[in-house]
């Protein structure tokens, strides 16, 4: 007795799936420009609403400030520009994944909306660790230098 199998998904399935996800969306950007006007609104509003992206900003501005008065290298105000741009990234996506656990469970209590949320929230705090790490290594020595040499 024979069985029928069916056939293998081909690729030429994939632009089905991805156009009727893509129907799911209230809205899709029409260009480029709308594309980076809804980006800003992000930023923007966890800049108005998120204290910790406010205070990361702020860090990260003073620590590329600073790194430029110490005449840093231009590798190490990269890195330092990379690892503060990284802070404010993961603080965006723990905003993002903030506010999809709050639309799915609403003020319910579930055991999997709390790791969703404290998972975001500790990558956030690891990437700010690692941010606070590097500009220590590179800031710190000649700051020293520079504050021991006006005393
Ligand atoms: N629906 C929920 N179910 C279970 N636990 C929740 C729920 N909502 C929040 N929590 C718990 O409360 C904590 C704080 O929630 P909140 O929404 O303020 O997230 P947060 O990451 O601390 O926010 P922020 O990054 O703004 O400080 C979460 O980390 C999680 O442990």
């Amino acid at each position: 007795m024979s069985h029928q199998v069916s056939p293998p998904s081909t690729p030429n399935h994939l632009p089905t799936v991805v156009k009727k996800e893509r129907e799911l969306s209230w809205q899709v950007a029409s260009n480029l420009f709308v594309s980076f006007k809804y980006a800003w609104a992000g930023i923007s509003y966890s800049f108005k609403t998120q204290r910790n992206f406010r205070i990361h900003i702020s860090v990260g501005a003073l620590a590329i400030a600073l790194s430029v008065f110490l005449h840093l290298q231009a590798i190490e105000i990269a890195i330092i520009g990379i690892t503060s741009g990284l802070v404010l990234a993961l603080e965006l996506l723990n905003t993002a994944i903030e506010s999809l656990v709050d639309l799915t469970v609403k003020q319910t209590y579930h055991d999997l909306a709390k790791i969703a949320k404290d998972c975001a929230a500790g990558a956030v705090l690891i990437s700010a660790l690692v941010a606070v790490l590097v500009a220590g290594i590179l800031l710190l020595p000649p700051l020293v230098i520079l504050i021991t040499s006006n005393l």
